[in-house]
């Protein structure tokens, strides 16, 4: 069943009208379609052809696809008579999947880009029926002319919003799309009944995860009175015991030891020290859903002979205290920096080979000259960076081979970043046992394993620290600021905010302790001395958007930002002095997770 012909007519004039000289629409056409033309033409779409981004790094196998799989496979089924494509998109309108009923209609639709990877969002593509959805927040069925581009007249798409059962978040939309000859009212309602379908697996799914580890954990905790703490992705169990054992700065310590180690071991037993002095040991085990991790459930012991106890191995030679670094490691109450800093004590004092893994930015190299200092006061470091190494091997390896008289630590920055030539020479040159004197020591990043050239070159550490990243050492976020401050603007009476201090411990740091740095010395050049509020931190610090942002989308952030500081934070006045819609501005706030 098709549209009434007098109707179609009409709506393609009043389009052709409204595209000509912005009038609005004299048919009865819908209130949310006439306000998405009004959108389209205030971001600037074309008229006359989609030109949609394409994304490179949207995840394909995301929980949402999965859970939708089945429900799509099911709804092209149910549709199978009319030539039509199920798609569904992320909550930024990019394509995950589609599947089509036949070829023929695959064929039209990758014409018009609406193919995986490519972004149907309103202000590239303007009114369709993905973008709208979440323009307007609800389901949509968008037919032939009321599409605002041409290209796109000739299409019917029927599309709902995929919530996220816990939290009500739009996760992503489910559309149909098929000629508009063959569009029917039905589709519409078949659309939203299957994207809740996909919502009832969300819960089901999350269900099971949260269901496996909170059975691993009543499990753990009927064993005795043991100390009990579960962690899952969203989701922390503490029994009775460990409340009354760990008090609850020491509790979050564990978490964050938890949390990170979690995503890297599947059974961990180790010694940790916590905020008041006090070390446990703490054992734990992931628990695993099919290939997903639901969490990691751990038994917490308190060491009371710490030094002397024979049975912990690793867990105790990580705890020495012994030699352990001062000053600014020493500060950290971070266990998972800790162990890491331990390691590298180890290693410097028996000049072992050492491997500091970790994000860019986070204090590898750091963490080795700090310790090297601290191990052999006046011995020297040299630090050969991957660049300077690849353009000169040669001399590289004569300063990793020449002898030495005093201790020395020797870097190589950014191993992973070697070209397979430098690697290999580098591998045959330097010897395999140390002169005592000399620590070889290198910084990579967590995925260096997959770089099949360097093995030869990684079987020569002994050992590996693994630097965790600022986000998972907030804990340490206080004392590095400080510690920062201070570096920064040495001998000047400058001091945070308390409130400057909850904003930056909000804020992610994809780019670590580096852009920490970075963003109190912005601070500082706008306060040089005194308190530092938080309207004098960069804009970023003021949100924690969802996914990395591309340049335009960090420009675009840091104008609202700004905008909403101007205007006292009045959501209405920031909209009308951008000239956007509210609604654009509140999903920007949610998209680029704003706090300001
Ligand atoms: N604990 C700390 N206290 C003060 N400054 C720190 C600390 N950790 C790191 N920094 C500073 O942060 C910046 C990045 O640290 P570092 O160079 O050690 O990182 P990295 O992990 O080796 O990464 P990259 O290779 O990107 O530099 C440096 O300017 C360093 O001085």
């Amino acid at each position: 069943m098709g549209e009434v012909p007098d109707r179609s007519a009409q709506l393609a004039t009043a389009r052709v009208e409204f595209v000509a000289n912005g009038n609005s629409a004299p048919c009865d056409l819908p209130n949310h379609v006439a306000a998405s033309w009004r959108r389209s033409a205030s971001y600037g779409v074309s008229p006359d052809e989609v030109c949609p981004d394409y994304w490179t790094d949207l995840d394909f196998g995301s929980r949402l696809v999965r859970c939708a799989q089945p429900v799509i496979e099911q709804l092209v089924d149910q549709l199978s008579d009319i030539p039509l494509g199920v798609a569904l998109t992320d909550d930024r309108a990019r394509l995950l999947s589609r599947r089509d009923s036949d070829s023929w209609i695959g064929r039209r639709l990758d014409r018009v880009y609406f193919a995986q990877g490519f972004g149907y969002a309103e202000g590239t593509v303007g009114t369709n029926g993905v973008g709208t959805v979440l323009e307007f927040g609800d389901s949509v069925h968008i037919v032939g002319a009321e599409h605002f581009v041409d290209s796109l007249q000739s299409f019917a798409c029927a599309g709902a919003p995929v919530r996220n059962p816990f939290t009500g978040r739009v996760e992503g939309v489910l559309d149909v799309s098929c000629l508009s000859r063959h569009s029917t009212p039905v589709m519409h309602s078949l659309v939203r009944s299957a994207a809740q379908r996909i919502e009832n697996n969300l819960l089901l799914d999350r269900n099971q995860t949260q269901q496996a580890l909170f059975e691993a954990y009543s499990r753990t905790d009927a064993h005795g009175r043991q100390a009990v703490l579960a962690v899952g992705r969203r989701t922390v169990m503490a029994n009775s015991a460990i409340q009354a054992l760990l008090d609850p700065a020491d509790l979050d310590a564990v978490q964050d030891h938890v949390r990170f180690m979690m995503f890297r071991r599947a059974t961990v037993d180790n010694g940790i020290e916590l905020p008041s002095g006090r070390r446990v040991r703490l054992r734990g085990s992931t628990v695993q859903v099919g290939t997903e991790l639901a969490g990691m459930v751990s038994v917490v012991s308190v060491f009371r002979e710490a030094a002397s106890s024979p049975t912990t191995g690793r867990a105790l030679s990580s705890q020495r205290v012994v030699g352990a670094p001062r000053s600014r490691d020493e500060e950290s109450r971070c266990p998972a920096w800790r162990e890491a800093a331990s390691t590298v004590d180890i290693a410097v004092r028996a000049a072992d080979p050492v491997l500091v893994l970790g994000e860019q930015g986070s204090g590898r190299l750091t963490v080795l000259t700090d310790v090297h200092r601290l191990v052999h006061a006046g011995g020297q470091v040299v630090v050969l960076e991957a660049s300077a190494v690849d353009a000169a091997p040669a001399e590289a390896i004569a300063r990793l081979t020449e002898p030495v008289t005093e201790p020395t630590l020797c870097v190589l920055r950014d191993v992973d970043q070697l070209s397979a030539r430098t690697v290999e020479a580098l591998a045959a040159a330097v010897p395999e046992s140390g002169d005592g004197l000399r620590t070889l020591a290198a910084t990579a990043s967590g995925t260096i394993a997959e770089h099949a050239a360097h093995e030869r070159l990684l079987s020569m550490f002994n050992a590996s620290a693994t630097v965790p990243a600022l986000r998972h050492r907030r804990v340490d976020l206080p004392m590095l600021a400080r510690s920062l401050l201070s570096d920064l603007a040495a001998r000047r009476d400058v001091r945070l905010s308390d409130e400057a201090l909850r904003l930056l411990g909000g804020y992610s740091w994809p780019g670590n302790v580096r852009q920490l740095k970075q963003a109190l010395s912005e601070a500082l050049a706008r306060r040089p001395v005194g308190v530092v509020e938080a309207h004098d931190l960069p804009a970023f610090c003021q949100s924690t958007p969802r996914s990395a942002l591309r340049p335009v989308d960090e420009t675009e952030r840091d104008m609202i930002i700004a905008a909403l500081r101007e205007s006292g934070g009045n959501r209405v006045a920031t909209a009308t002095a951008l000239g956007i819609a509210r609604s654009t501005l509140y999903r920007k706030i949610r998209q680029y997770g704003i706090t300001a």
